[in-house]
């Protein structure tokens, strides 16, 4: 695991998008795609108008990146709270990605439990051979980590969905927001080559300091749970949120 500590989150984010600029690079390198997941919340919003400013816009080939979510709120795509509407008001509609190649999760016209079955086919789809090797799974994966450890809908006494490891993705009912949320589990996302968490602000110093020293909590901080396999796992923090470390 590799901590990277900035003195706030425009530093961070600069870090964030040179680093991806990189790993996006050296991906294509050696295949004709890049496979990026993205995270919601608000973390996002400076790293995503670095990414469509002139100074970044043309050191990706955006044209071979796909687009996936990590996780979404259950709530319509024209919602506030939707983090692909985020992504797309503040990111996508103004790199040229493929819109055959942003793959959202559903969330209207379709049951939660079956938006995540329908997006499963999607990620099997893309990596056939999930159970029989080769390319398993993304090669970036940026998470964020809410103020009580939680990352991508894998939240605190969760245990159902903190343990799945049949499917690649699932839904939950979230009493706490009175709603539904979709989210990808921790084995394809374990199995990743790059995942970076984003984290900053002193609302996330405690939970952090837990993840990263306290011992290992899943269901109390299911943070802890995003371990690569044989991938690379970067934080990206402020000097804020990494008070307590
Ligand atoms: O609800 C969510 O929260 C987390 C963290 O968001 P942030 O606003 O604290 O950055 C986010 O990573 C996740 O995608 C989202 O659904």
């Amino acid at each position: 695991m590799q901590l990277h500590i900035f003195p706030g989150l425009n530093d961070l984010s600069v870090a964030v998008a040179d680093w991806m600029v990189e790993t996006i690079k050296t991906t294509l390198q050696h295949k004709n795609r890049c496979t990026l997941v993205l995270s919601g919340g608000n973390t996002p919003k400076k790293l995503n108008a670095l990414l469509c400013s002139p100074a970044y816009i043309d050191k990706i080939d955006w044209a071979k990146v796909h687009i996936f979510f990590g996780d979404e709120r259950f709530v319509p795509l024209n919602d506030e709270r939707n983090n692909a509407k985020l992504a797309l008001d503040t990111l996508l509609h103004h790199v040229p990605v493929l819109k055959q190649n942003i793959h959202i999760m559903r969330t209207e016209g379709i049951s939660p439990e079956d938006a995540a079955a329908a997006y499963e086919t999607i990620l099997q789809s893309y990596f056939p051979s999930h159970t029989a090797g080769e390319e398993k799974s993304f090669d970036i994966v940026l998470l964020g980590m809410g103020d009580d450890g939680h990352t991508l809908s894998l939240f605190p006494g969760k245990t159902d969905v903190i343990d799945e490891t049949k499917k690649l993705c699932t839904s939950l009912w979230l009493q706490a927001q009175d709603m539904y949320r979709v989210t990808l589990t921790h084995p394809i996302v374990n199995k990743a080559a790059n995942i970076a968490f984003l984290t900053n602000g002193t609302g996330k110093a405690a939970s952090l300091q837990q993840v990263l020293k306290g011992s290992y909590q899943p269901y109390m901080y299911p943070s802890q749970i995003i371990q690569p396999l044989n991938g690379q796992l970067h934080w990206f923090v402020d000097e804020a949120a990494a008070a307590l470390l």
